[in-house]
């Protein structure tokens, strides 16, 4: 049930929609909760009373859950209140017969009561929308006076997968921005008055980096002022400049954090997930805790929200059924309930799962507590997995992502391809320009890769100047034709070092999932279309058979 996000306004109306089914069910649960209130009064034998009030504390506990997160609050808090008197009454059943007369009274005045949706109490909770941006390609500015330094830019963050345009004046540069505000703007460090200005104008930051002839205190003073992200003196290293910016784009925006929900709860499950993807995330939703495996499997989330209490299996019992799995234990698990009794609260929490949030939740109070968790996650996870000199995932970690594609064509019967990419002569390029630049080299092919797949591609650094990348539903015609664009455009990437400017090239070997069983077998294959590249005079793909 992924879907995209929609707009603000239809996501409102969507919320709407939910809060008018809810209303529609109540006029089945309430009438249904004052026939149970009913036939208690008349029931004598306690065994009988006591399944009866069971029955009617659930559905009061379920109500008080649920009645304020679509906007009745009222009924929500009055069904909490004889929450509360029902689980007195069934602790004390047999010493305390007297009380429950005014108890039925209170319920059954509830049930007949005509609520209205407090709309905008309910809405009080304004969802907050983040926009999505265009992801695919990001238009750079580029001012600089020197035309061929401007157009060597250009053209090297145009091999990057950016739409870059260079321009030689500041009124050039303007003109274009009164056209079309690009997502970065590199700027030399005279014109900083002008991108101050541009700043200024701005409710959210520019991505700005500074280019000056020289490193000293108040040119980088000035910069910081106006708002830079990045500053880089001449001779310009456009692949440290390339990284900056890829940095400042990956803070701006992140891939939306994927929420797994699990509650039986058809609506308000629907509720939930709307309101984080009003809030840019990504959600799944699973009525039935038995399907948790293929999810967990195949969307990975990176926060888990489960309901407590549903017929099959209790909240804690399905945390701890995931946390028996060590691949799920980075997963942060947090219960959705009406329980407010903190001892109850604690004793699921020493059990499995990380928190609690206390139903009815206000929208903005449900998104900054997956936002928190799921941050928090994403940065232990890349702590973990990431390569530290790419920001790619690690041998093992990529090995396991293609162990888990692998396995999802096989039951999908779909396809994918893998890569396997390493970087010509690269002993030599560390022999004759130095080991950081090397390093560079490396950074730099790790970006142009990021950029020019897919984000539901799976890249990792497999090993010194060797990648592995897993493309998902990519027959092997679209990975010949997208490796060799990107062969061709690192290629052309013109890098610096001390002794000048140098290029390098690649070679690549791509394998079919449909050609092999195991993970094993695929990369074996890949290796071998490499080393056929390799063997045949690098700077090449080849298609393994
Ligand atoms: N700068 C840098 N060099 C690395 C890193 N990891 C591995 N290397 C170097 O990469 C080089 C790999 O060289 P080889 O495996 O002999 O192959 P090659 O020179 O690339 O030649 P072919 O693959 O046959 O085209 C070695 O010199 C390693 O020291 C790293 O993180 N940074």
């Amino acid at each position: 049930m992924d879907e995209k996000t929609p707009p603000l306004s239809e996501l409102q109306q969507h919320l709407q929609l939910l809060s008018a089914k809810f209303s529609e069910r109540l006029k089945h649960e309430l009438p249904e909760l004052r026939g149970m209130a009913q036939t208690l009064r008349n029931t004598q034998d306690p065994e009988d009373r006591k399944q009866l009030l069971t029955r009617v504390r659930e559905q009061l506990h379920k109500l008080s859950g649920s009645a304020g997160t679509f906007g009745f609050g009222t009924l929500g808090k009055q069904a909490r209140e004889l929450e509360l008197q029902a689980v007195e009454w069934l602790e004390h059943l047999v010493k305390q017969e007297q009380g429950h007369s005014a108890f039925l009274d209170r319920l059954e005045e509830m049930t007949q009561q005509n609520f209205v949706m407090e709309l905008n109490a309910a809405s009080g909770q304004t969802v907050t929308a983040v926009s999505q941006a265009a992801l695919d390609q990001r238009r750079i500015y580029i001012l600089e006076h020197e035309v061929e330094l401007g157009e060597n830019l250009r053209q090297t963050l145009n091999n990057f997968g950016y739409i870059a345009s260079h321009y030689a004046s500041v009124e050039a540069l303007d003109e274009a921005i009164r056209e079309h505000m690009p997502d970065a703007l590199i700027i030399e460090s005279q014109e900083l008055e002008y991108a101050a200005k541009l700043q200024a104008q701005r409710n959210d930051a520019l991505s700005l980096l500074v280019v000056a002839p020289q490193d000293d205190f108040s040119t980088q003073l000035q910069a910081v002022r106006a708002g830079a992200m990045g500053f880089f003196c001449k001779p310009l290293n456009f692949s440290q400049l390339e990284n900056r910016l890829e940095r400042c784009f990956a803070q701006q925006q992140g891939d939306p954090y994927r929420v797994l929900i699990v509650d039986d709860d058809l609506e308000l499950a629907a509720r939930y997930s709307l309101v984080l993807r009003g809030a840019n995330m990504q959600v799944e939703i699973i009525n039935d805790p038995a399907m948790i495996f293929a999810h967990m499997r195949d969307f990975n989330p990176e926060v888990v929200l489960l309901d407590v209490n549903m017929p099959t299996c209790k909240g804690p019992e399905l945390a701890q059924i995931i946390r028996f799995n060590d691949d799920w234990l980075r997963i942060p698990i947090i219960y959705l309930s009406a329980e407010t009794d903190i001892v109850r609260q604690m004793s699921a929490l020493l059990k499995a799962g990380d928190d609690f949030v206390t139903k009815p939740i206000s929208d903005n109070a449900l998104i900054a507590t997956v936002f928190a968790r799921a941050q928090r996650a994403r940065l232990l996870s890349n702590a973990l997995s990431r390569d530290s000199l790419t920001g790619l995932l690690k041998h093992a970690d990529i090995k396991d992502q293609l162990a888990v594609e692998l396995e999802r064509t096989q039951r999908k019967s779909s396809i994918a391809s893998v890569v396997m990419l390493d970087i010509d002569h690269f002993k030599q390029v560390n022999d004759n320009h130095g080991h950081s630049a090397g390093d560079n080299v490396i950074r730099s092919l790790a970006n142009l890769l990021r950029q020019r797949l897919r984000r539901v591609d799976c890249l990792g650094r497999y090993g010194g100047e060797e990648f592995l990348a897993v493309l998902p539903d990519c027959d092997a015609e679209q990975a010949l034709r997208v490796l060799d664009e990107i062969r061709q455009r690192f290629s052309e990437l013109c890098f610096l070092s001390k002794d000048g400017q140098f290029s390098v090239t690649l070679s690549a070997g791509i394998a079919m999932t449909r050609s092999a069983d195991t993970a094993g077998e695929l990369l074996e294959r890949a290796d071998r279309a490499l080393y056929a590249a390799k063997h045949n005079g690098r700077n090449q793909v080849q298609l393994g058979g």
